[in-house]
């Protein structure tokens, strides 16, 4: 690196800079000037305002190392950043490559082996706008950046990997949104950071489709959401709806998890079964007849008759609360004779008189609501565990307060929902809403009508437009931030979804998030050898045959950007334990070796840099919550105490020093 060239990339870079902010001023004097913009119609605006403020944050992530690659072919020299940028005055020629683009892809895939006309492949180290130093590198396998890059401490969320991601990962990141695609590797092979850049990638190449329906990442628990919650943001991205699978049913709160027997009977899929049990037997008969009092004379609705209504409506097929209507129908059928033959009279019209008489009769409609009464997700569940389950065969599934719900209640709840069809409720509330949009038409009306004073063959805003029309423009651009209207709505559908720590989700989670991604859109992230969930994955295939039939491809990945392979050999006894066939993926770096201690505090081992953190079967940090996590110093304590998925994810968290601590007393444990 010689002082000239310095310089030359450092006005290269500066020039960049300049043209950032050149395109950034602009994008936003136009958002202002949408924002103010009287003229142009409401709806018009309001998406001109969305899609340049969307412009505007992308711009401002880009400043922090804006231009980290150069890569030169035998004919062109082509700068990769975190955004694309213009010569308007030039043809649109590029100046900076985004590096989700086709041109930028060499700057990540040209080996030694297979230059792909690569001859230089440059990488720059800036700070703010400042260009400290750059480095050539042979095309090797693991560059000086790669390196400097995981040998820099870490902080406490994620940072993304544009400037170094690996050709095996950028192959992942750039497939073809086709179908499912899962992704296995060892720990630290980078899984999570390839989803979440593959995400970014698919935004840029289908930003329309995708940013109208929304793109699902669902990781293990709150903890793992926000450690990786700075990603896209920081890639400019941010249509990007963040859930754990607990999350998943609008309006449930999970206070705590079941136990692990529960959860693999909650996880199966017989759980399906036995949701149709139960609501089968919220269709009753009744102990005792129900005296239906009629003007003239009171028939009995006895057990047999409200079986024969019952049988009638089964047989019809549809959801329970759809068929409540039917069962209603049919009981009225059924009271029709026995009321007739009570009455001991017959002329034409009596049978139609009884049965208009029966239909609007408020005893046959309370005894509808008992008999076949119209049930919520939450109230069936409720019902069942509060006792229904000992009536059923599942007394294990009662429990003393029957709304705690927990994580493995939510796919129930799900499904519960997806068989009972609508309540009934989302259909009134969706009236009252349409209602009130309507109303405030009519309200925009009124103003624009009495505001001003008009020659009588002027047309008015009211001859154009009724209330009615304006309330379905102002509908159908609902300007929630698609998060927030995706969180309420159980039947939102996402454009792609991605799933991370994949191997805990039981069978019943898949049926959820088949039924979020319909067009089976999916990136599958996960390891087997991690699985701590008793429900969880043991066999993809298993999982995928009902989800994607044969549309799914699997790529593994191989290399370990975390943990020296010191402490991986370390893990290497646990890992066989696991599962004797599984091999370990490589480590770029070395480190030192764990240190085995006993007896100590955990806390006497915190660095004074860095990240640290003491995983222990009591917690605070608990294997299963540091699922997915890293830091640069681990303690972990009593790992005999721990299932060897437990102990394996524990055991490679670290990113520089592992201590491996027994024999203390929980009390030492902070
Ligand atoms: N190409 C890369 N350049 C720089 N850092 C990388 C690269 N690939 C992965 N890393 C870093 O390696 C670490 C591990 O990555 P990540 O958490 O995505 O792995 P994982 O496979 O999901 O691990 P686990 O299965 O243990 O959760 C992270 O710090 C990530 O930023």
């Amino acid at each position: 690196m010689t002082t000239g060239e310095l310089s030359a990339e450092q006005r290269r870079i500066a020039f960049l800079h300049d043209r950032l902010d050149r395109e950034r001023a602009a994008a936003q004097a136009a958002f202002d000037a949408a924002l103010k913009d009287g003229h142009e119609q409401r709806w018009h605006r309001e998406v001109a305002v969305r899609t340049l403020s969307e412009q505007v944050s992308r711009l401002n992530v880009a400043d922090e190392n804006l231009c980290f690659g150069r890569i030169d072919t035998t004919d062109d020299r082509v700068y990769v950043g975190r955004v694309g940028l213009f010569d308007t005055e030039n043809d649109y020629e590029p100046l900076l490559t985004d590096w989700r683009a086709p041109a930028a892809r060499p700057f990540y895939t040209a080996t030694a082996a297979n230059p792909e006309g690569v001859t230089l492949r440059r990488h720059f180290r800036t700070k703010g706008r400042h260009l400290e130093s750059f480095h050539d590198d042979e095309l090797q396998l693991t560059s000086k950046a790669l390196l400097d890059a995981l040998n820099a401490p870490r902080s406490d969320t994620m940072r993304d990997i544009v400037a170094t991601i690996q050709a095996e990962q950028d192959e992942v990141i750039r497939l073809p949104q086709r179908g499912v695609l899962v992704i296995e590797g060892g720990p630290g092979t980078g899984k999570t950071a390839v989803a979440l850049h593959r995400v970014a990638y698919l935004l840029y190449t289908q930003r329309e489709r995708l940013s109208r329906q929304g793109v699902l990442v669902v990781g293990p628990n709150p903890g793992f959401l926000r450690y990786i919650g700075e990603v896209l943001p920081s890639l400019g991205e941010t249509d990007v709806v963040f859930a754990t699978p607990g999350e998943l049913f609008p309006g449930v709160r999970t206070q705590r998890e079941d136990t692990p027997e529960l959860q693999a009977l909650k996880g199966g899929l017989a759980a399906v079964d036995l949701l149709v049990e139960a609501i089968a037997d919220r269709q009753e008969v009744p102990a005792e007849p129900i005296p239906v009092e009629l003007e003239d004379v009171t028939v009995p609705l006895t057990a047999e008759i409200a079986e024969q209504a019952r049988e009638r409506t089964r047989n019809a097929g549809l959801k329970h609360n759809e068929a409540q209507s039917v069962f209603h129908a049919a009981l009225v059928d059924a009271l029709v004779g026995p009321a007739l033959d009570l009455i001991g009279e017959d002329w034409p019209e009596l049978a139609a008189d009884v049965r208009r008489e029966l239909t609007g009769h408020p005893d046959v409609r309370r005894a509808v609501a008992t008999l076949w009464p119209n049930l919520t997700a939450f109230g069936l569940l409720a019902d069942l565990y509060d006792g229904r389950c000992f009536a059923l065969g599942y007394p294990e599934l009662h429990r003393d307060d029957p709304h705690a719900w927990t994580v493995s209640d939510v796919p129930l709840l799900d499904e519960a929902a997806e068989l009972l069809g609508s309540d009934g409720a989302a259909e009134r509330r969706a009236a009252e809403e349409r209602r009130q949009a309507v109303e405030y038409a009519q309200g925009v009306l009124d103003v624009i009508d009495t505001d001003q004073v008009m020659h009588e063959d002027e047309l008015r805003a009211v001859d154009l437009v009724d209330a009615e029309w304006l309330a379905d423009r102002h509908t159908a651009l609902d300007h929630r931030v698609l998060a927030e209207r995706a969180a309420v709505d159980r039947e939102w559908t996402y454009g792609h979804v991605v799933v991370d720590e994949a191997q805990e989700l039981s069978e019943m989670d898949w049926r959820v998030l088949s039924r979020r991604s319909p067009n089976r859109s999916m990136t599958i992230v996960g390891d087997l050898a991690q699985r701590q969930a008793e429900a969880g994955v043991r066999d993809w295939r298993r999982v995928l045959a009902p989800l994607a039939r044969d549309r799914w491809e699997y790529r593994r990945l191989t290399v370990n950007y975390r943990t020296p392979a010191e402490i991986m050999a370390y893990a290497a006894a646990t890992l066989a334990e696991v599962d004797p066939t599984a091999v370990a993926p490589t480590s770029v770096r070395h480190g030192e070796p764990p240190l085995e201690v006993t007896g100590a505090d955990p806390e006497s081992f915190r660095p004074t840099r860095g990240t640290f953190a003491v995983i222990s079967p009591d917690g605070p940090l608990t294997p299963r919550a540091s699922k997915g996590l890293e830091f640069d110093t681990v303690v972990v304590v009593d790992p005999e105490r721990m299932t060897p998925a437990e102990r394996y994810v524990a055991l490679t968290r670290a990113t520089r020093r592992l201590v491996v601590l027994r024999e203390v007393g929980a009390d030492n444990v902070t």
